[in-house]
């Protein structure tokens, strides 16, 4: 018997990743213990200039190494956002407390869909512990926070490719439920098929219209392939591993691939190279974000139908230096010819030009609500 060659070195691999993680936990454990001191001084969490000259002295010094300039760059944008989104949460937990350490949390199911995969990712930036609990329609999600049975909702909103997700902006006019977060995902469809099957053994594939719609130049080169709908890419998920087929896939997520057995056989194929969907969570209190973190308020107005009347509301905010990330308007059930409008602003609803803006919004139109005050999910900014 010959000895794999490779095995000394995967040793030291080994053993040189080891030491990796280990540094990477201290660091974490150093950013916990900067936020203890910035809160204490009263410091804003995020300091653009110290995160562009660390990055600027580390390509410097990878030099050295021939490290190139790219890999120390996304390295290092991974490691620093882990280090915002930990000192955000001591950050969000001394504020509120009572937080939930554990947490029951409503998305659209079975699992293995995209909403299970965002309400994992919000779980461990958030709690300790989660209950999962899938439902059927985005209406259940509402209900079933607002009759207790689970403490939040999360639900798609817009994906950078499709839009707007009209159905959850229609059921958040009918709510007194408060945005409390918001998450974005990047969505990478997979074409999934159960073990030892090849791309060139598929002729049927299941999944929701949505992905379809997303990745129709890939299929256009399986002009070939029978198109099956399903309720969600979960469902299709779920029935392509009980059909146990070699000529049947799914387009789908990886991590619900893994929980049907399923292997990838192509992925990264949509449309749009970057296809993302950003997701809000629903409580049934309002949560304070602090000031030392950048936050979104989001608000919902309905403007009279005299001309200029939305003009005369985005002028508010122009004049109070808000800056609007965007706006939706969507119409008014049982009043034809309404709108409502949506409207995310970046700051903190405690904010004193917000104060003042939102008081000025309540005189000139004939409603206005505050959705929510959250965490701002956009914290890649270094480059
Ligand atoms: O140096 C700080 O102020 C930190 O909070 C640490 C750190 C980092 O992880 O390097 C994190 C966030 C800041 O924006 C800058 C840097």
């Amino acid at each position: 018997m010959t000895t794999n060659p490779l095995l000394p070195l995967r040793d030291k691999i080994n053993q040189l990743d080891q030491k990796l993680i280990e540094i990477i936990a201290e660091r974490r454990q150093v950013s916990s213990e900067v936020i203890q001191a910035k809160i204490a001084a009263n410091i804003p969490l995020r300091d653009l200039a110290r995160e562009r000259s660390l990055i600027k002295a580390l390509i410097e010094q990878g030099k050295q190494y021939h490290l190139d300039d790219l890999l120390i760059r996304r390295l290092y944008q991974i490691i620093i956002e882990d280090s915002v989104l930990l000192q955000q949460k001591f950050l969000q937990e001394k504020l509120n407390q009572g937080a939930l350490s554990s947490a029951k949390i409503a998305f659209l199911g079975p699992k293995g869909s995209y909403s299970h995969s965002a309400a994992r990712r919000y779980a461990i930036a958030h709690f300790d512990q989660l209950t999962e609990s899938s439902c059927n329609t985005f209406k259940d999600i509402f209900e079933k926070v607002e009759l207790q049975v689970v403490d939040y909702g999360i639900l798609p909103i817009e994906n950078s490719s499709s839009g707007s997700i009209n159905e959850v902006y229609d059921l958040l006019q009918k709510t007194n439920l408060h945005i409390i977060g918001e998450l974005s995902l990047p969505i990478d469809h997979c074409v999934l098929a159960i073990p030892n099957v090849k791309l060139e053994q598929i002729d049927t594939i299941y999944s929701h219209p949505q992905p379809f719609q997303q990745c129709s130049n890939f299929l256009e080169n399986y002009p070939h392939w029978k198109i099956v709908y399903c309720d969600s890419t979960s469902s299709a998920m779920e029935t392509v591993a009980k059909l146990n087929q070699p000529n049947i896939a799914a387009m789908g997520n990886k991590d619900g691939g893994e929980l049907y057995g399923l292997q990838v056989l192509e992925h990264n194929f949509a449309n749009q190279k970057e296809n993302i969907t950003r997701f809000i969570v629903l409580a049934r209190e309002p949560i304070e974000v602090s000031d030392q973190i950048p936050a979104k308020t989001t608000i919902l107005m309905k403007t009279g139908q005299q001309a200029g009347a939305l003009v005369d509301a985005l002028s508010v905010l122009r004049n109070h230096n808000i800056v609007m990330t965007k706006l939706e308007s969507r119409p008014i059930h049982g009043t034809p010819w309404e709108e409502m409008f949506y409207i995310d602003l970046q700051g903190n609803i405690h904010d004193y030009e917000m104060q003042i803006a939102l008081k000025e919004l309540a005189a000139i139109t004939l409603y206005t609500k505050v959705l929510g005050c959250y965490p701002s999910d956009s914290i890649t900014a270094i480059m």
